[in-house]
């Protein structure tokens, strides 16, 4: 037998969640359908578990520099993985509760535990049950990528999943990949004592960021103790005793890296696999990501696909905004986006990358003339008071209009304080708007006017 609903949503994700609810409450009969965790990636093994172990390394940081401060008698400073653990999974177990109440608490939403495959472009099988809509919504999210290289199966590598489940100190973590995942684990780890080596691939890190920010992070995780190897193509994995053993593609340094434990950190696989999409006709790039158009619609009618498993956005703010696209294009006929969002993330190392817009690099390569206002934060008068100097700022802008076209801000607070550029560039806004605004003294943002009063031609 098959149940009909209004609209069913595949993925309790950052979008599903509040899909349903929208849904529900204009009176759509709605099924919600998680094969695993309410809250996807990032309640469960992303964003929340993550920023609250930066949390406990940033306050082991901070203990050991106390004596900067001030501050005297604090001993030797020790991590006790099990009580960062306990502290992250009761913030994780908060979440999860609160959003699962919430959907337990929603009329007309029936929340269906199992793995949902389309069996027809309106019908989909969970476990034994068949349910049937007129409208479906594919919030299915991604999982770490696993490479096929040799020895992957046999060494017991660790994920962004698993990681999160360790209760002891890795003697020395060799993590694969340099991207988000990889240096925002890279450096909590080496704070926690573990010993950190980062195998990239890449001739520096973070390809996606200009040279100056990406080497100012180099430098910053070098300074730490973490050891970064680049022009180091992971191409194998081998088990040596208790050690792991990662062989790397190099002209330069050894060809292995021996360590404890190895985390896989080299990108992202959306889960469109096994979703049956062929019997739906939904089409998907060549990566496996969801094919839609602006308005989140695949080539399907009738079946919309938002988060990540589209391509269009890797973070949690834009499924969340992809929810709103679908919601109100939907029930309000409001006529939203995607190409409407500003390009905005923030990296959580300590100091936080926060970043808006276009790069330096990208704005140059788009054609921009452009003026460029940039200070170390050494010269922040917040990040001097608190101690904490590392890092840049730097504002973008075209030469020509004078709008503001991208921000980076690496340094304390440097993930709230980019908002003001954003909110800007989102408005169309001129750095001289900007240059006018009277900022709160003293905090990080209060330099931004100051830093486009200080734009030069670049
Ligand atoms: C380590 C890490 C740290 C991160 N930190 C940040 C951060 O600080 N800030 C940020 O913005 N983003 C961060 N992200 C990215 C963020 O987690 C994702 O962009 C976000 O979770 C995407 O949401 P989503 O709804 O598209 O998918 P997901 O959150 O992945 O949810 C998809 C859900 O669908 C379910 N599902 C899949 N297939 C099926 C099926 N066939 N049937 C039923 N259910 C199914 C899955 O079980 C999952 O629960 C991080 C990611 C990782 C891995
Ligand atoms: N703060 C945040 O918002 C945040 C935090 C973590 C993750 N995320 C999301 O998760 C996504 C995935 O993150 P990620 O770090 O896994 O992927 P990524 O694509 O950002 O980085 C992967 C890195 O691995 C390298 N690599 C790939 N294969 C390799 C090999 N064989 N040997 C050595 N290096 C190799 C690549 O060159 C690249 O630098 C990000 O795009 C981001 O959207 C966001």
């Amino acid at each position: 037998m098959t149940t009909s609903y209004d609209a069913i949503i595949v993925g309790a994700g950052q979008a599903g969640p509040s899909l349903a609810v929208r849904l529900a409450g204009s009176g759509m009969k709605v099924a919600l359908v998680e094969r695993k965790l309410i809250g996807g990636t990032c309640v469960n093994t992303g964003c929340t578990p993550t920023k609250a172990m930066v949390a406990s390394a940033y306050a082991a940081h901070m203990a050991r520099r106390a004596g900067d401060y001030g501050v005297r008698g604090v001993g030797e400073i020790t991590v006790d993985m099990n009580a960062v653990k306990a502290r992250k999974d009761a913030i994780v177990e908060a979440s999860r509760n609160g959003l699962v109440e919430w959907l337990q608490g929603t009329e007309n939403l029936t929340l269906i535990e199992g793995h949902a495959r389309f069996t027809s472009s309106n019908e989909l099988t969970v476990a034994d049950n068949r349910i049937a809509a007129q409208r479906i919504f594919l919030n299915v999210g991604g999982r770490a990528t696993v490479p096929v290289y040799p020895g992957t199966e046999e060494i017991g590598y660790l994920t962004n999943s698993t990681i999160l489940d360790l209760d002891e100190l890795p003697a020395h973590l060799v993590i694969v990949g340099g991207g988000y995942i990889g240096l925002e684990f890279a450096q909590m780890f080496r704070r926690f004592g573990a010993e950190v080596t980062v195998v990239e691939r890449g001739a520096r890190l973070l390809p996606r960021e200009d040279e100056d920010v990406a080497q100012a992070i180099h430098d910053m995780l070098v300074d730490e103790g973490v050891a970064i190897r680049l022009n180091a193509d992971c191409i194998s994995f081998e088990r040596r005793g208790d050690s792991k053993v990662v062989g790397v593609s190099c002209t330069q340094g050894e060809p292995e890296v021996v360590g404890s434990h190895v985390l896989l950190a080299i990108g992202r696989t959306p889960n469109t696999d096994d979703l049956g999409l062929d019997a739906a006709g939904v089409e998907c790039d060549k990566r496996g990501y969801v094919t839609v158009d602006d308005e989140l619609r695949t080539s399907v009618p009738g079946i919309w696909a938002l988060g990540d498993c589209n391509g269009k956005g890797a973070f949690t703010h834009t499924a969340y905004n992809d929810f709103e696209i679908a919601a109100e294009n939907l029930l309000d006929n409001a006529g939203r986006k995607v190409s409407d969002r500003q390009t905005a993330y923030a990296l959580y190392t300590d100091p936080p990358l926060g970043r808006v817009g276009i790069s330096e690099t990208e704005a140059r390569r788009a054609g921009h003339s452009i003026l460029v206002g940039k200070r170390p934060m050494t010269r922040v008068s917040r990040a001097r008071e608190k101690g904490e100097t590392v890092g840049l700022m730097k504002i973008v802008s075209d030469a020509a209009t004078g709008k503001l076209l991208g921000a980076a801000i690496l340094g304390v607070g440097g993930d709230e304080a980019v908002h003001a550029v954003l909110d800007l560039i989102h408005v169309g806004a001129t750095a001289e708007t900007l240059r006018r605004a009277v900022h709160i003294h003293p905090t990080v943002a209060e330099l931004l006017p100051t830093l486009v009063a200080e734009q030069k031609p670049a």
